[in-house]
């Protein structure tokens, strides 16, 4: 009797799953470029700039969801806010993972990055949350501020070099809110640190840039073996990842022990910290939370004030109106403030305007789906990576119309923000990996912009020859898109301006 009931759950289990594997395999996967067989679409994949095939692609096959196959990989690309808003969002809860990168996680050590890591990290992003949700990160402003003034001062002191000033503010303001620490002037050993180590997980996450990645069974080779340089690398590049996460924790831990400390996430964090068995996980956390967010924020603010001293040159237009708002609104007997925001409906859609315009991170960084799925009549099998293409969500011309043009005004109805345009919030990602610095990110770029606006004239340089230098608007193309160098005249709009500037070295914060 007994094997007769087994038999029959046996079939049935059986048959259910045929039916269901016979079900799923019915559905289509989403059109997409022409595969070969077996290496599917390897060779034709873009190596720079991939967000612009993409969405050539998406146009090609009429379709906001393409499939693409790297020799067995499923790659997923979402072209609309619809699509991104419906997976991401609404069924955050299985595509919210991360694809596992051998060299990157494993070899270098960079687990404890949040982009990096697997969704257990999920009390790391909560930590994130606590220390930079909408009302804790009004707390930084003065750090911000501070940061701002200094930028000020570096541009009318030395006004050729604003993409190695707007890293050294990045730095300054992320250093001070995570640890508490006040960088140096020049060549800061907390900055470099941070500045090698990420160099070298951009490197590194390359896809194609390491064998391992592709086949992880080769992590287990010994370093002695030949072709095993990816180990010998890994190794080095380890100790920077390391360093870079330990050295300025223990400075702050230091400084907290002196009572010398100012307040940071770290000496918040670390007063927090129950006497529970897991004291040191705690430890651990707050450790690696601070680590995260150099890796997160110090490029992605860069290239956004990048952007801006770009889209200036690109539109002077939009540099004078900004302008005369903040004259009107701020006067000329003082530098502008975050409280100034919402009179300046002009400036703030500006800033918007350089978020979607050339957009930081186009394609966020991809998600990973962990079960099988189906939308739209397609079937999105599980272990697929989910690319969000925001540079196409950002330049669809339906919501954002002319949209290689940059326009704050589109962002405008009368003056005033259009609740009707879409905000350009698809810059920083989507679903449960929305960026956790979002909010200090936008105020940040926000205060930088308004205080240089109020105190400078962006324009083209000119040559030795008496010719205007014409920008050439390129970015180098990677994970975070950042303006390639380029020339531009930064030149105070006034006497008063050069003397509110220097009266910022008498602030007091
Ligand atoms: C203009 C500036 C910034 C932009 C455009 C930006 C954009 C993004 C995007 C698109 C993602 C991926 C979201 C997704 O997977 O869907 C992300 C993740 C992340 N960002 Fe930002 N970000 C900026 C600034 C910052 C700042 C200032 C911090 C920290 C203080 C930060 C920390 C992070 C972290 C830790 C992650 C990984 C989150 C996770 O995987 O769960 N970002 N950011």
């Amino acid at each position: 009797m007994a094997l007769y009931v087994y038999s029959a759950a046996f079939f049935t289990v059986i048959a259910l799953w045929k039916w269901s594997s016979g079900r799923k395999s019915k559905l289509p996967l989403p059109p997409g470029p022409p595969k070969l067989p077996l290496v599917g679409n390897l060779f034709r994949m873009p190596s720079t700039f991939e967000w612009e095939t993409y969405m050539k692609w998406s146009q090609t096959c009429d379709s906001d969801i393409i499939h693409l196959n790297v020799a067995g990989t499923s790659i997923i690309v979402l072209s609309s806010a619809e699509a991104a808003n419906d997976l991401l969002e609404k069924r955050s809860s299985i595509y919210s993972d991360r694809a596992r990168v051998p060299m990157v996680d494993e070899l270098m050590g960079w687990d404890f990055a949040l982009g990096q890591s697997l969704q257990t990290r999920r009390w790391h992003r909560r930590l994130f949350h606590q220390a930079f949700n909408a009302t804790a990160v009004r707390s930084y402003r003065p750090k911000e501020r501070a940061a701002t003034h200094e930028l000020l001062r570096r541009l009318l002191r030395d006004p050729d070099n604003v993409m190695e000033h707007l890293r050294h503010m990045a730095g300054e303001i992320i250093m001070s809110v995570a640890y508490g620490i006040n960088v140096l002037p020049q060549n800061d050993p907390f900055i470099k640190l941070a500045k090698d180590a990420v160099h070298t997980l951009a490197i590194a996450s390359i896809p194609g840039r390491f064998l391992v990645d592709t086949f992880p069974a080769l992590k287990y080779v010994p370093e002695w073996f030949p072709g095993a340089g990816f180990k010998r690398t890994a190794k080095e590049w380890r100790k920077l990842a390391r360093a870079m996460v330990d050295s300025p924790f223990a400075e702050a831990k230091r400084n907290i022990a002196a009572g010398s400390a100012p307040t940071s996430f770290v000496s918040v964090f670390l007063s927090k910290i129950d006497g529970a068995d897991d004291k040191e996980q705690q430890e651990q956390s707050v450790k690696a939370v601070a680590g995260n967010m150099y890796t997160g924020g110090a490029d992605t603010t860069v290239s956004a004030l990048g952007t801006l001293f770009l889209a200036m040159l690109a539109n002077p237009e939009a540099q004078k109106k900004a302008q005369m708002e903040i004259d009107s609104v701020v006067g000329a007997g003082r530098l502008p403030n975050f409280d100034d925001e919402d009179s300046l409906p002009y400036v703030s859609a500006l800033v918007k305007e350089v978020l979607r315009w050339r957009s930081v991170t186009p394609i966020a960084i991809p998600h990973f789906l962990s079960i099988d799925d189906e939308y739209k009549g397609y079937r999105l099998p599980a272990g697929s990576i989910v690319i969000p293409n925001a540079w196409a969500i950002l330049h669809d011309a339906t919501v954002y119309p002319d949209p290689y043009t940059f326009n704050p005004d589109r962002f405008l109805l009368d003056g005033k923000p259009n609740p009707a345009v879409r905000s350009p919030d698809a810059a920083f990602g989507f679903g449960r990996r929305v960026c956790p610095g979002r909010h200090m990110a936008r105020a940040s770029v926000f205060i930088a912009a308004v205080s240089v606006l109020a105190t400078f004239d962006i324009t083209k340089a000119v040559g030795e020859d008496g010719q205007v230098l014409e920008p050439t608007y390129e970015y180098f193309s990677g994970l975070v898109s950042m303006p390639l160098p380029f020339k531009c005249s930064i030149k105070p709009r006034s006497q008063r301006s050069v003397e509110l500037i220097r009266a910022t070295l008498d602030d007091i914060y």
